[in-house]
Order: structure tokens, then C-alpha cells, then sequence
């Protein structure tokens, strides 16, 4: 059985998600999703929903297994005790594929990491990002 897991934070689903979600459970034959808690999405706005929300939705969907949120300070703790066979990456994720897998093997986890691939709008007006779901949010009911 291979095991994949991927990760994110998974605000406000759009079909940009499911599409990661899809490729990601095609990797292996069991799929957990790790949900970035609050704390740890610096990159970019917080949340607007809650950890526990967020791990919620992605549970729901059908590619997914098991869905949880993830550790408050090591991001690499859930790998170690789950010990997964595959790490599927976002196509856009900031993440870099040899210094996870290297930071996996010096905790004596033997992992793959693969990226996903992108999905493009399937029709006009498809928004597959949180962001400019938000912005669209603001521009079309904000004061
Ligand atoms: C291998 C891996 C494991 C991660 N584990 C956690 C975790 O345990 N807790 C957490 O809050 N975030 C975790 N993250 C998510 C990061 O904190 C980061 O916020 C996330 O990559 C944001 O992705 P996004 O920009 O695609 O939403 C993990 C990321 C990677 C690549
Ligand atoms: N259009 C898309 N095609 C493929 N993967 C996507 C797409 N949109 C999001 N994803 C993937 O879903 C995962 C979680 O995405 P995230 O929660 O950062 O949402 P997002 O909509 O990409 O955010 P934002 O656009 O606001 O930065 C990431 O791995 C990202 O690569």
C-alpha cells in the first residue's frame, strides 16, 4: 500500500483544490491531507475559516482518506509518525523538493516527494484561488 500525503491550507474550497487532491491520491492508494494551522501561514493572508473547519471540508471530499490539522511547530512531526511513501506538492508550493526529502532521511524517513500538476480555468470565470475568490468577494459586497 503506498501511502501519500499532501498539504495546505485549504481556505474557501475551490475545484484548484480538488484537482491537487485528485492528482495527489492518484500517487498511491491512501491519501492523507495535513491543513496548515493558522499560525503557520505566513506566506500569505491567514485563514478565514478555522483549523478545525478547514480539516473538516477536505475530510468530505473523495479523494481524501483521512484529513488532520496539522502540528503547531514542527511541520515535519505528522511525516515522521505517520511515515508516509509519498509527499505530493502543490504545483505552486514554495516547499523544495530535496531539502524535504533530505530533512525526512536525517529523521530516518525514506520518502518521495513529487509535485502535482496546475489546472487551468475549464470555462470563463472559473476562480481557482482563494485569493481572488476574496477579492471578488470585496469587489462585488464590500463597502
Ligand atoms: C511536508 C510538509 C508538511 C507540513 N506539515 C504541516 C504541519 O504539520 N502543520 C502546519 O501547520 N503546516 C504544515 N505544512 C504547511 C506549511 O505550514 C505551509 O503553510 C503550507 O505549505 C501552505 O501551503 P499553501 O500555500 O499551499 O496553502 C506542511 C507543509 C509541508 C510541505
Ligand atoms: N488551480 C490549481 N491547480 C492545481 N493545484 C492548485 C490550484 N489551486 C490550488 N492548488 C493547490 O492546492 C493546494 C492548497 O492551495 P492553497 O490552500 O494555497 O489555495 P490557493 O487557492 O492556491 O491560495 P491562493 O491562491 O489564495 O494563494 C496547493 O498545493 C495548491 O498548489
Amino acid at each position: 500500500m503506498t501511502h501519500v500525503i499532501a498539504q495546505g491550507t485549504f481556505d474557501l474550497l475551490h475545484p484548484g483544490h480538488v484537482h491537487y487532491l485528485r492528482d495527489a491520491a492518484a500517487f498511491g492508494d491512501r491519501l492523507t491531507v495535513i491543513v496548515a494551522r493558522r499560525g503557520n501561514v505566513t506566506h500569505k493572508e491567514p485563514p478565514i475559516l478555522p483549523n478545525r473547519q478547514r480539516r473538516d471540508m477536505v475530510a468530505a471530499l473523495d479523494p481524501v482518506d483521512d484529513a488532520r490539522v496539522g502540528h503547531p511547530e514542527d511541520i515535519f512531526a505528522p511525516i515522521e509518525e505517520l511515515e508516509p511513501d509519498v509527499i505530493a506538492l502543490g504545483h505552486d508550493q514554495h516547499h523544495d523538493e530535496v531539502a524535504i526529502e533530505d530533512e525526512l532521511a536525517r529523521r530516518g524517513v525514506e520518502c518521495e516527494v513529487r509535485r502535482a500538476s496546475p489546472r487551468d480555468p475549464a470555462y470563463d470565470g472559473e476562480l481557482l484561488s482563494t485569493g481572488r475568490i476574496i477579492d471578488r468577494i470585496l469587489d462585488e459586497r464590500g463597502d
